[in-house]
């Protein structure tokens, strides 16, 4: 039984993406980097940038939030093929959790390997700062409590195992190397690992959710990037993922404070330079973490072990 095609998730409709972005690409991409709110300023440190309008990519979903232009980027890093989504879709905008991961899947077949995930978040951790990164080091799905998830339905065993485990989603040694290149960027202060939530939003959090999401650890919380990194692991790709804490979430029943977007997309731009630094810092050091580049007509075998 072929498996359910909701929101062309399958193997059969992601090849229309995958063959359109085959065409434009000079070789096979080895990383993606799915840039959060603001931050895809990552794609201006590609070299010899190739840049795809998701609009003009068959079946693939459109951005409609501020801070996410919608452009696929191609191009390199140390040498090493890297693709650029500057911009990702949420579920808040109505787009399936199916269709949000999609673009993972497709990187999937043409290549990559390792899959770099960032994201805007409020800190929970009242430690944290605004500017701060948070390496993330594991996650709390509260979409999937409820049975929410991208891979609800028939599984594609093209792509990977019914059941699959996330106790281990993200790169230790990536991490490591992060906290130490964090260090050498004098970032170490205000670095962190810690544990990501997301919540479906658009609303940012009430005082009572803050205080609860503190009684559970959770470190950070967004309202993204738990979808993409489900999908990631279940087709066998490495994940490594940060936070930039953009904004304190609110605890205080009284605080007239008010969380909002242009305060999010001005603590990015406030660390244009340095989240610039760090991301090419950990893929020069991660060279030896993915395969050498390869010319685009070699199709990927679809392998979901890593
Ligand atoms: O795409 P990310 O998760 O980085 O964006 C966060 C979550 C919302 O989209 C937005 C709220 O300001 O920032
Ligand atoms: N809550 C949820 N998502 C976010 C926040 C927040 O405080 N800041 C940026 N994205």
């Amino acid at each position: 039984m072929a498996p359910i095609d909701e929101d062309g998730f399958s193997l059969t409709h992601l090849q229309k993406a995958t063959s359109y972005i085959k065409g434009k690409i000079p070789s096979s991409p080895r990383i993606l980097i799915i840039c959060g709110s603001g931050l895809g300023i990552l794609a201006d440190s590609l070299q010899s940038p190739i840049v795809i309008p998701y609009g003009d990519i068959p079946n693939f979903p459109e951005s409609t939030i501020k801070g996410h232009s919608g452009q696929l980027v191609f191009g390199t890093i140390s040498g090493i093929n890297v693709l650029c989504m500057k911009g990702r879709f949420h579920y808040y905008e109505g787009h399936s959790l199916k269709k949000i991961t999609s673009p993972v899947r497709i990187a999937k077949l043409l290549g990559v390997e390792l899959l770099i995930i960032t994201n805007a978040a409020g800190g929970v951790n009242q430690k944290y700062k605004v500017g701060d990164i948070m390496l993330i080091k594991d996650h709390i799905n509260f979409l999937g409590f409820a049975g929410t998830h991208p891979l609800r339905g028939l599984n594609d065993d093209d792509f990977g195992d019914r059941f699959f485990p996330v106790n281990r989603s993200y790169d230790k040694n990536i991490r490591k190397i992060a906290v130490e290149i964090g260090q050498s960027l004098g970032i170490g202060p205000n670095l962190h690992e810690g544990v990501y939530a997301m919540v479906g939003g658009p609303n940012y959090e009430s005082p009572s959710e803050v205080r609860a999401l503190r009684t559970l650890n959770v470190d950070a919380v967004g309202m993204s990037t738990i979808p993409e990194v489900l999908v990631a692991k279940h087709c066998g790709l490495k994940v490594f993922g940060f936070s930039l804490i953009t904004n304190e979430c609110v605890a205080d029943y009284d605080s007239e404070k008010q969380p909002n977007h242009e305060e999010v997309l001005a603590a990015v731009n406030s660390r244009t330079q340095q989240l610039k630094d760090f991301v090419i810092k950990v893929i020069e050091k991660c060279n030896f973490n993915v395969s050498k580049n390869e010319n685009i007509s070699s199709d990927v075998k679809l392998s979901n072990k890593t």
